[in-house]
């Protein structure tokens, strides 16, 4: 399995808690920046790692800003992207059976590390249920095809 994993200049107080927490789950992540808290732009990393999910790089994507929502919503502009912002698990697992997210977004101003964990853990052990829901899913992407 591998990850690809963003952040912004907020997010990156997260983003080697949720790396080596993904390595302890024997995962390869495969980070997309940003590398520092000097201030950037959300949009950047969102988009790099929607792509890396979508070109096959990689499996599923984690993308951290301060609220997890600027970041959601570029991944979600990509085409065959669904991403979800989650402050709880449960929501997280929902996202997975129901909903086939293949990118998990939280924020760094809402939630801390060991909720952070939780949500990762909830949504990466939690699988599609497919049938009635494969077909809504499917639904979305017509949505995407008539933009
Ligand atoms: O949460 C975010 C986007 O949804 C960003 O992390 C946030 O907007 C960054 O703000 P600032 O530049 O003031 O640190």
């Amino acid at each position: 399995m591998k990850i690809a994993i963003g952040c912004d200049h907020v997010g990156i107080i997260l983003k080697p808690v949720i790396t080596e927490h993904l390595m302890q789950r024997g995962i390869t992540v495969i980070d997309k920046g940003a590398h520092s808290d000097t201030r950037t732009d959300y949009p950047i990393y969102g988009k790099a790692v929607a792509e890396a999910v979508v070109s096959g790089e990689a499996d599923l994507g984690i993308l951290i800003c301060g609220s997890g929502i600027g970041i959601s919503i570029t991944a979600n502009k990509v085409n065959g992207i669904r991403a979800v912002v989650c402050s709880e698990p449960y929501s997280a697992k929902l996202s997975r059976s129901h909903n086939n997210t293949n990118v998990l977004a939280f924020g760094s101003r809402v939630i801390g590390s060991e909720l952070a964990k939780m949500i990762v853990d909830a949504w990466l052990d939690s699988a599609f249920e497919g049938e009635r829901h494969q077909t809504r899913v499917e639904m979305i992407a017509d949505v995407e095809k008539e933009q």
